[in-house]
């Protein structure tokens, strides 16, 4: 059997006395979509850091395809695309021109390069917009163009950090439909988003709390089990219960949705 993609056993970072990751353990196979949920500051771009190979861990193992994380990050950081809810595209450049800007950072040849633009232009379904200024795209097109740069080089493992924040419902669901095409071809997805929709579009989702993942599994399946509405409901319920406190009619602690439905309602 395949080793899987990412693969972390009892991971942890420290910074001094604060335990930002505690023990976090995952095994993510080839192609699935896997959803790391939790609030602000719980701990996922830490881990994520960790897999991409950005910091090293304080503690656990961890192998990400196939390389491990504290001895081959640049092996790993080579293999992976990776998109945050910050584009990193050239505003003042063309559609066009930012990807082959990204081409030639990953060393693409001439022929790649004009191959690439065709896929990157059909698969963001950019046809016709290929001379305009990425600066006076909306913002469904450039996030379209901006996972079409992080995928450029072809990588096995794509790590989308909020993707989709302050980005309309329907370029949401565009999105989406991109990144169930790229599993389907066998890529690897891990993302984080704080949207429930998209949490339910997982694979599966695993869920952390202060530092701690406190549950994993398929969502429909996390929702039947613990009998609840949606994922949104499961999650609540177990912070309620390492916390005990109740904040059902609070979401003041757990900003998990609200700032961005109120974002959404405003567009
Ligand atoms: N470089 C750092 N030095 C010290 N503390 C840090 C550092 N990076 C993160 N932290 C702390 O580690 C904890 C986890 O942060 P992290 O950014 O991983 O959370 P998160 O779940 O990604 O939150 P968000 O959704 O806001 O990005 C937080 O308490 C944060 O303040």
């Amino acid at each position: 059997m395949n080793e899987p993609i990412i693969i972390l056993d009892k991971i942890q970072k420290d910074y001094g006395d604060l335990k930002a990751v505690k023990e976090v353990s995952l095994s993510i196979e080839k192609g699935e979509i896997y959803g790391l949920l939790g609030p602000n500051g719980a701990g996922k771009s830490t881990t994520i850091k960790m897999i991409c190979g950005v910091i090293k861990p304080s503690g656990g193992t961890g192998r990400v395809l196939g390389y491990d994380v504290y001895k081959h990050s640049n092996l790993i950081k080579n293999g992976i695309g990776y998109m945050s809810q910050k584009f990193s595209l050239y505003e003042d450049l063309t559609v066009i021109e930012n990807i082959t800007f990204f081409a030639n950072i990953y060393g693409l040849s001439k022929n790649e390069i004009k191959e690439r633009i065709v896929q990157i232009v059909e698969m963001a379904g950019l046809n016709g917009r290929e001379h305009q200024l990425t600066g006076h795209l909306s913002g469904g097109w450039k996030q379209r163009l901006a996972l079409g740069c992080a995928i450029i080089h072809k990588p096995k493992l794509l790590i989308l950090d909020e993707p989709t924040a302050g980005v309309d419902p329907v370029s949401r669901r565009l999105f989406w439909e991109m990144l169930f095409e790229l599993s389907r071809q066998g890529i690897t997805i891990l993302v984080t988003t704080h949207y429930m929709d998209e949490a339910q579009s997982c694979d599966r989702v695993g869920f952390i709390f202060s530092g701690r993942k406190l549950i994993e599994g398929v969502p429909k399946a996390l929702i039947k089990t613990h009998n609840a509405n949606n994922l949104e409901d499961v999650f609540i319920e177990l912070v309620e219960e390492v916390t005990h406190t109740s904040i059902k009619h609070s979401f003041d602690n757990l900003r998990f949705i609200k700032e961005k439905e109120a974002k959404d309602e405003s567009i």
